[in-house]
């Protein structure tokens, strides 16, 4: 027999567990079950910890599951690999915890372009707020002061601190500002805030935040971890329940209200079509029944695409090499000095310290191809709230460190394209949840996107080689430059350069490396998004402003896929406030009052 309850939610992730509590709350009676993938997260340290929140995405890893790509032709033939969160709480359990909020014309986009009444930066601000507390000034203008994500500015290393110095006095047309989550400041530099909960140093996340506190009082809302959900099961089109796998048993269970479908963007997309809503040739493919003919599902995938590279820091320098790179005796005493200050020290920290969401000048926009200039007229010039790339600098470089000598210290700078032109698909081959997807990620497809990554890179280099602390570049993360190149890599031992030292100068030769360089290394910033877009059915969405699926009843997805278009930031804060819309929406319909 199938258990009954009023809400199903598939997937336990940012947006599921901000929707589910806040329904919960308002209405405590109500039934609700959250069917989650992964593991409980609550007491993990690797979701806890800050600093160690790399060992999440390590081989092996039960809190993050793999995504790949189908070979990319132009990538070289290489795979792409997308990690996304699997455990309650979703992404923000195991992310970077880098807190960014989108621009308020990435919203008023949603709106107006998309056709999206209450979801432009006016309606959504007073939820953002309600989201979150700021930390550092709590209350201030868009901030909150009460919600259940606290974004920090703390444990900043010394590396930050000089980073920021370095690109007032390198940059200081740009020069730096306290807050730029304010929907509208960019093109300056920040100590970039954390979701790290700075009173006791615990990574903020939406399950710890919000779910758990709800789960221990409220016997009405279960969760079912590790467990798969295969598909939403139909009564013509009508949503009335699940079928789902936990412990190699298939199960199902009814809801009579609704099914709330938020599994992420490389989740929700394929539960939609594992039930029979999408393309037909691809359910026909799949081997699964078509219900209903909606060809917008995963027809579009977006991320924003990132570009690493890497210099080595003086011995001195505070990093976390140690804890990205697994040196299990350092934070063994790394975790002694943080559990004896109540959360303080390097593992309070996630690291990525310094950064700006970089808009060219029209000067630095000389240098760029016509086509270049054209596309950055239409789409940037007019949007004072809008940047090209978004840079920071890490202390430690995330990622694998066996070609480093022990103790090395590193600093990665990072470029990330916010609106990228390239786009993919995501789609399912068969009916099991666990098979590979037919993913076609995009990235820099576009000619554009290699463009403006090279461009990044060039820009990037010139901070990362003046801060004091640099002591040379990381060969395997920069371009193959001959020797003969004034543009070559600085190997170690270097010391940094002058503020004022001209920059490098590159030929056609040098961008031509330096594209081969972004081809072979280009990866995802985890910030996949608009596989099930709200837009209007005829443009290829899959919901309406409502978060209703299309061509059914009882049926919504809430979670970022249904982002239409690009957002300029990390995606968390932005799916964030996805779940809190939802809870509004959902709370109306049926007839609560939301606290
Ligand atoms: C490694 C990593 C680093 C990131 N870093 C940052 C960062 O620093 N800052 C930032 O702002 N954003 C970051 N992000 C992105 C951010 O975390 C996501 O955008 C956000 O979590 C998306 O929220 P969501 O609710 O849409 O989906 P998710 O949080 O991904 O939740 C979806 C949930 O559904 C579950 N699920 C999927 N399929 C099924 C199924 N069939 N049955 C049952 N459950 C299912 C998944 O296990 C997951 O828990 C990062 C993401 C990752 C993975």
């Amino acid at each position: 027999m199938s258990a009954e309850y009023d809400l199903i939610f598939v997937g336990g992730g940012f947006a599921a567990c901000v929707t589910a509590s806040r329904l919960a709350t308002a209405d405590p009676n109500l039934k609700i079950l959250i069917v989650e993938q992964g593991p409980h997260s609550e007491d993990l340290p690797q979701v806890a910890v800050p600093g160690i929140y790399l060992s999440n995405m390590i081989p092996g890893s039960t809190t993050q599951r793999f995504h790949m790509s189908n070979p990319v032709e132009h990538l070289g033939g290489r795979v792409a690999v997308v990690p996304t969160g699997r455990a309650l709480g979703g992404g923000s359990a195991v992310n970077s915890m880098i807190y960014a909020r989108a621009s308020a014309s990435d919203f008023d986009e949603w709106k107006n372009v998309h056709k999206n009444p209450g979801w432009g930066a006016e309606e959504l601000t007073p939820l953002m707020e309600k989201l979150e507390t700021f930390q550092p000034a709590p209350g201030a203008p868009t901030h909150g002061s009460t919600g259940g994500m606290k974004g920090s500015i703390g444990n900043t290393t010394q590396f930050g601190l000089e980073a920021l110095e370095v690109a007032k006095k390198y940059d200081p047309t740009r020069g730096s500002a306290l807050d730029t989550n304010d929907l509208k400041t960019i093109d300056k530099w920040v100590l970039w805030p954390k979701w790290v909960d700075e009173t006791t140093g615990r990574r903020s996340d939406a399950a710890y935040e919000f779910l758990y506190p709800v789960l221990k009082t409220n016997k009405n809302v279960a969760v079912s971890v590790d467990s798969d959900v295969n598909r939403v099961l139909f009564d013509g089109t009508r949503a009335t329940g699940i079928e789902y796998t936990h412990n190699g048993q298939t199960l199902t269970a009814k809801a009579s209200k609704l099914v709330v479908v938020s599994a992420g963007t490389l989740g929700s997309s394929a539960v939609l079509e594992r039930s029979g809503v999408g393309a037909p040739e691809v359910l026909k493919a799949a081997g699964v029944e078509v219900i209903v003919d909606l060809p917008g599902v995963g027809a579009d995938y977006q991320d924003h695409q990132l570009l690493k590279q890497a210099v080595y820091l003086d011995d001195s320098a505070e990093t976390l090499d140690f804890a990205h790179g697994g040196d299990m005796p350092k934070i063994g005493m790394h975790m002694e000095e943080y559990k004896a200050s109540g959360g303080k020290g390097l593992l309070a920290s996630n690291g990525i310290e310094t950064g700006i969401k970089y808009k060219p000048s029209a000067q630095e926009l000389e240098g760029l191809s016509p086509e270049f200039q054209k596309f950055f007229a239409e789409k940037f010039a007019t949007k004072s709230d809008k940047g090209l790339v978004w840079i920071a600098g890490s202390a430690g470089l995330l990622g694998p460190h066996d070609d480093f000598e022990p103790g090395a210290k590193l600093s990665m700078w990072c470029s990330m394209l916010l609106y990228p032109e390239s786009h993919g698909h995501l789609h399912i081959r068969t009916k099991n949840v666990n098979d590979p997807l037919d993913f076609d990620c995009g990235f820099v497809r576009s000619p554009l996107d290699l463009e403006a990554l090279r461009y990044s890179y060039k820009r990037t280099r010139e901070y990362a080689r003046r801060h004091p602390m640099y002591r040379g570049e990381v060969h395997q993360l920069h371009p193959a430059f001959p020797s003969s190149s004034k543009a070559a890599v600085a190997l170690p031992p270097q010391t940094p350069v002058a503020i004022d030292a001209p920059d490098f100068t590159y030929t056609a030769e040098d961008d031509k490396l330096i594209d081969e360089f972004v081809g072979q290394t280009v990866s995802t910033t985890w910030h996949s998004m608009s596989t099930c877009a709200m837009k209007p059915r005829a443009k290829g969405g899959v919901v309406d402003s409502n978060l209703n699926v299309y061509g059914t009843q009882s049926l919504k997805v809430g979670d970022l896929s249904i982002s239409p278009s690009n957002v300029g930031a990390n995606s968390g804060a932005t799916a964030g406030v996805i779940g809190e819309k939802a809870a509004v929406i959902i709370a109306q319909e049926l007839g609560i009052q939301l606290a």
